[in-house]
């Protein structure tokens, strides 16, 4: 696949002094969801506003489907999408003309069959007559969403696309999402909610006080950080654990009831084995046990803490 948005030696100070970003580098190959996940004034935003030419980079260059975004803006604002967190859209309107409307700001020709597939797509379809102001949060988000894929772009940008919205239309937003990736449309979408990135992104990028921390296919990422814990139930409480085991730096939790071995899964040896024969050989026996892996907010955590 070949990147669809190449991102290279961006920085953005703001007029106060504040660095935002700092030598941002990345290219978003075409057709994939890819999750940009950081804390609050990460610089999520900023980085997004860039590319769709709303903030002005104070150095580096960006492309939008090999046309560069400064010289060569309009065609590749064409090419984007933009959801933004705020809902910004005329009150007044009814969402069959603000929807319609959007799309002839691009110059796009009337396409009423079109608008329709996406009013229906996005359960608004009813609410077509309606004025904006009368609609409840959750469809306003969605009229803001009808409004971004008006002139059919191929990129699609949702910054914080849930943030605020109910169970259900965190559900459909997703489901919207995986849709629209089938149809090939790139997608990039910022959140802070992390089980969102796990559920959605083909590859997630960790932004961290204007730094680009990470870069990582999702699967990847999850076996190259994830540890995996090893937790066994003992029969009989231990009140220490026992000399002979001291090389596995094994936890003694719940009284004494359980012992908990942590290791990585991508070692060439988990130690698992050899741990179980000298808990054997010392006479410690367990009725049950039980492992689980680190989740990609554990993975996330250690990272942003890390970088502090
Ligand atoms: N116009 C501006 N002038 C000065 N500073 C700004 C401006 N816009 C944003 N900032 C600062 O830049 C930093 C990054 O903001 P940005 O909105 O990009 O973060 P974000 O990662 O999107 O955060 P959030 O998750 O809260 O939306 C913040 O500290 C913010 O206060």
């Amino acid at each position: 696949m070949s990147p669809i948005i190449t991102i290279a030696d961006l920085s953005k100070t703001y007029a106060t002094g504040f660095e935002a970003l700092k030598h941002v580098t990345l290219e978003i190959e075409s057709g994939e969801i890819f999750a940009l996940l950081g804390p609050n004034g990460a610089g999520k935003t900023t980085l997004i506003s860039i590319v769709c030419g709303l903030v002005n980079a104070s150095q580096g260059r960006v492309t939008v489907g090999g046309h560069d975004i400064v010289r060569n803006y309009r065609a590749a604002r064409k090419m984007i999408g933009l959801v933004p967190q705020e809902l910004t859209t005329d009150a007044f309107e009814s969402v069959w003309a603000t929807v319609n409307l959007s799309r002839g700001l691009f110059g796009k020709r009337r396409d009423p069959a079109l608008v329709e597939d996406i009013l229906r797509r996005l359960s608004l379809w009813d609410k077509k007559d309606s004025k904006i102001i009368t609609l409840s949060g959750g469809m306003k988000r969605r009229v803001m969403i009808a409004k971004a894929l008006a002139h059919e772009p191929q990129i699609l940008f949702l910054d914080e696309p849930t943030a605020g919205v109910d169970v259900e239309l965190r559900r459909d937003m997703w489901n919207l999402v995986r849709k629209l990736r089938s149809d090939g449309v790139t997608i990039i979408l910022t959140t802070h909610y992390i089980d969102e990135a796990e559920e959605m992104a083909d590859r997630i990028g960790v932004i961290n006080r204007g730094e680009l921390v990470l870069v990582e296919d999702k699967a990847e990422l999850m076996r190259k950080l994830g540890k995996k814990q090893l937790t066994l139930q003992l029969l009989q409480p231990l009140d220490a654990i026992p000399g002979s085991l001291s090389s596995y730096g094994l936890e003694l939790s719940d009284d004494g009831g359980e012992l908990t071995y942590s290791y990585d899964t991508q070692a060439e040896r988990t130690g698992i084995t050899a741990l179980l024969r000298d808990l054997a050989d010392a006479e410690i026996r367990f009725r049950d046990l039980r492992t689980r892996q680190s989740s990609l907010e554990e993975i996330f955590v250690n990272l942003v803490s890390d970088a502090k």
